[in-house]
């Protein structure tokens, strides 16, 4: 972490919500910062600004084009953050959290030690100066976002090292005191003190909006129809350099519009006219893909919306997760306090979790963080872990876990017992996954490299599984702004297509008869609905051996039982959303279910052979007469063949057995032998389903590679059929 000083804010607490009163002030104030920006003296305040001729029509390619967002886009932003603190604490009271709200008082909750024990011994002198030298200094976190963009997945765990400063001496001081007294009280009182003189300005701005504002808000906006009427607008908002203060104000009008219809609407206008047009501004302000602006704009409120495009404009704060398999978090703080580093517990919802404001080492090369006493990452990637609640002794899987945050925090959580598998796809980033066990000393993890969707011929029975499928990352924009322009359509087609063969799979992997678990939890750090509700309706409608439960997260909003006209399972509200504006994490989106019998037979997941294959399959929403999208009756995304595709499996499965056991499958059943289609089909369908009810298989593993051992003469001669169709993963051992 470099010098600079982040947003004091606790985590969850929201950040601010959209008020479009200040926000236009608020362009009044970037107005005035840059006066040179637009010369249009009176007229300024009354222009009214136009309608690019088409939705992402000029304004909006221009702008597109450009990957970081433009300065005057951003000084907004900022200004609204700023504004958000003291509107809580003028009110002498934290932002609420959900359901923690009324526990205990802060300073009671917030330094309690986690629960997870310590193992004895752990800080030795060697330990402490760091042995993972096998790591890559502060790359072993970072998400591999390279290796990633090649299968169009993001992950939003872990937080990138940072710098490197100098090291100051541990020893000499008072580490209690300089915790309690030196850091959080002095750091709190000059907080306060910040923030009371914020709030003061704040309310004053508010007044005075709120006096400006009388006439404009009695006043329609204008918003629509202005095209011919102010052509110095028309030229601003479509030329090379749009003028984006006009853009906001437009923007800021339209949100007035759509929340206020029917008395603030032009007449002859409808709310699609509005919408549309906010859609094309949003996208040319903010930079976004109009397509993409459009998905994300229908997931909130207008206001909302905004809300939530406003926060992909700035990070999310720094966390710092404690390994408890080495430390404590109080001990952790006080010897990084000690360091120069502020820092304060992120939440009554963590209690291994550390929110960082600032640091005056690198966080990514402390002693601490090369001996494994942390790692960095975002606190939404706490939730999935925590809803799985791994428990001790239990045999668990997680089935796409570089560069390991989430498996890292399942060993903490099962104090280094038990077993887990940790499965990753991606050679390279399996690595890092390596490199963040060793360092954080998990002894009870087994890394292996399937395409996951392999996982229940290759092993079952698992107590838990985690699935933190790889995604879009339209939650994660404010780290990767390029998911703005470079997520299309096709990947909101392809990518739900292998969540729900992957979610299928992980809910094959689990044992139903397990004594302590029998959960599958499926999380994504994107929050469209097709990568979420719909790949989780998908399963229960494959799946009727699950059922949605409890997360057990105490915070979060509800998901959608239903969107725009489609409606999901009832028990969908039990799955939660987590959005950047409301709890200012990552976004995020985390389902558990409960295995309650076994998978159908022969259910075991299948591979889609190649491409083009999934292509076919996914390329299947359509699009009814009132734009909205739905599914096909045969085929769609939510509506996936499901019978052709188990016929299919089916088919190739007794194929394969056939030649396992030297039967040319291609010969007449009935003169090939004494065994019909339908005893082979049995047969095979035992042998393929996951095996319930056994949670001890120390060699399933070493099955599994048999089978695909006998597998390559099929795949090799594919491949060599199809050379230009490769699956896109490269897959080099398949040791467990
Ligand atoms: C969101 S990231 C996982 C982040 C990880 N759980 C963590 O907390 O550090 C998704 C991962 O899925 C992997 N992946 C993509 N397709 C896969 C597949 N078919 N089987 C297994 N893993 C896959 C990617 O390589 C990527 O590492």
């Amino acid at each position: 972490m470099g010098k600079g000083r982040s947003k004091h804010q606790g985590l969850p607490d929201p950040i601010e919500m959209y008020h479009p009163h200040l926000a236009k002030k608020r362009k009044v104030d970037d107005d005035d910062e840059k006066p040179s920006k637009r010369k249009r003296g009176d007229k300024k305040s009354k222009a009214a600004p136009v309608v690019p001729e088409k939705k992402g029509g000029k304004a909006s390619k221009q702008v597109n084009g450009t990957k970081s967002k433009p300065t005057a886009a951003a000084a907004p932003s900022k200004k609204a953050a700023k504004d958000s603190a003291p509107k809580q604490k003028a009110s002498g009271k934290k932002a609420p959290l959900p359901s923690d709200s009324d526990e205990g008082s802060d300073d009671d909750m917030e330094w309690e030690d986690e629960d997870e024990g310590v193992a004895e011994g752990k800080l030795s002198a060697v330990d402490f100066m760091g042995s993972s030298d096998e790591e890559d200094l502060g790359s072993n976190d970072e998400p591999d976002l390279d290796s990633d963009s090649e299968n169009s997945v993001y992950d939003s765990g872990d937080d990138e090292a940072r710098p490197i400063f100098s090291d100051d001496d541990l020893s000499g001081s008072d580490a209690e005191e300089q915790l309690t007294a030196a850091n959080i009280a002095g750091l709190t009182r000059k907080l306060d003190l910040q923030i009371a003189q914020e709030a003061e300005e704040a309310e004053a701005e508010f007044q005075e909006q709120i006096t400006t504002n009388i006439g404009a808000d009695e006043a329609k906006p204008f918003v629509i129809g202005a095209a011919t009427t102010d052509e110095d607008a028309t030229k601003a908002l479509t030329s090379l350099t749009p003028d984006l203060a006009l853009l906001r104000t437009r923007i800021n009008d339209v949100v007035r519009v759509l929340e206020d219809f029917s008395n603030l609407c032009e007449a002859g206008r409808s709310r699609t006219d509005y919408t549309d047009q906010i859609i094309a501004d949003v996208s040319a302000y903010y930079g976004y893909s109009p397509y993409l602006a459009e998905k994300l704009f229908h997931l909130f409120s207008p206001s909302e919306a905004l809300s939530f495009f406003e926060a992909n404009e700035t990070p999310r704060p720094l966390v710092i997760r404690t390994n408890t398999l080495k430390t404590h978090r109080r001990d952790l703080a006080q010897v990084l306090i000690n360091r120069g580093v502020t820092l304060e517990p992120i939440g009554k919802w963590s209690k291994v979790g550390l929110q960082v404001f600032e640091s005056q080492v690198p966080l990514g090369a402390t002693p601490e963080y090369l001996a494994g006493h942390y790692i960095l990452q975002a606190a939404s990637s706490f939730l999935p872990v925590m809803a799985l609640a791994p428990q001790e002794n239990e045999r668990c899987l997680d089935m796409a876990a570089a560069p390991g945050g989430k498996t890292t925090y399942m060993a903490a959580l099962m104090k280094n017992t038990g077993c887990i598998f940790a499965n990753d796809a991606n050679k390279n980033r399996a690595k890092g996954l390596i490199g963040n066990i060793h360092r954080l000393g998990v002894k009870n993890t087994i890394v292996c490299n399937y395409d996951a969707r392999e996982f229940p011929k290759i092993i079952g029975g698992f107590d838990r599984v985690l699935l933190d499928a790889p995604c879009s990352g339209t939650g994660v924009i404010a780290k990767d702004a390029s998911v703005k322009t470079n997520k299309t359509e096709k990947d909101f087609l392809k990518l739900p297509h292998l969540q729900k063969q992957l979610l299928l799979a992980a809910i094959d992997s689990v044992d139903h008869n397990s004594k302590t678990g029998g959960y599958i939890v499926y999380s994504t750090c994107s929050v469209t609905v097709e990568e979420n509700e719909g790949v989780v309706e998908y399963a229960l409608r494959k799946r009727p051996n699950v059922k949605l439960v409890d997360t057990g997260l105490t915070f979060g909003v509800e998901g959608f039982a239903s969107f725009r006209g489609k409606t999901f399972n009832e028990k969908m509200k039990m799955t939660r959303r987590y959005y950047p504006h409301k709890y200012n994490v990552d976004g995020f989106y985390v389902a558990k279910f409960r295995k309650i019998g076994p998978s159908p037979v022969g259910a075991t997941s299948t591979i889609v052979e190649d491409t083009e294959e999934v292509e076919e399959e996914s390329g299947a929403m359509e699009i009814d007469e009132e734009g909205n999208e739905k599914e096909k009756t045969v085929g769609g995304l939510f509506e996936w063949s499901e019978d052709e595709e188990d016929k299919k499996m089916i088919e190739k499965s007794l194929k394969r057995y056939k030649r396992k056991k030297g039967i040319d499958p291609r010969a007449d059943p009935s003169k090939a032998g004494t065994k019909g289609k339908k005893a082979d089909e049995a047969e095979e369908q035992e042998e393929t389903a996951p095996k319930e009810g056994n949670t001890e298989k120390p060699e399933a593993a070493t099955n599994g590679e048999k089978k695909k051992k006998e597998k390559p003469a099929k795949s090799k001669s594919d491949k060599k059929d199809k050379p230009s169709k490769s699956k896109g993963f490269v897959r080099v051992s398949k040791k467990a």
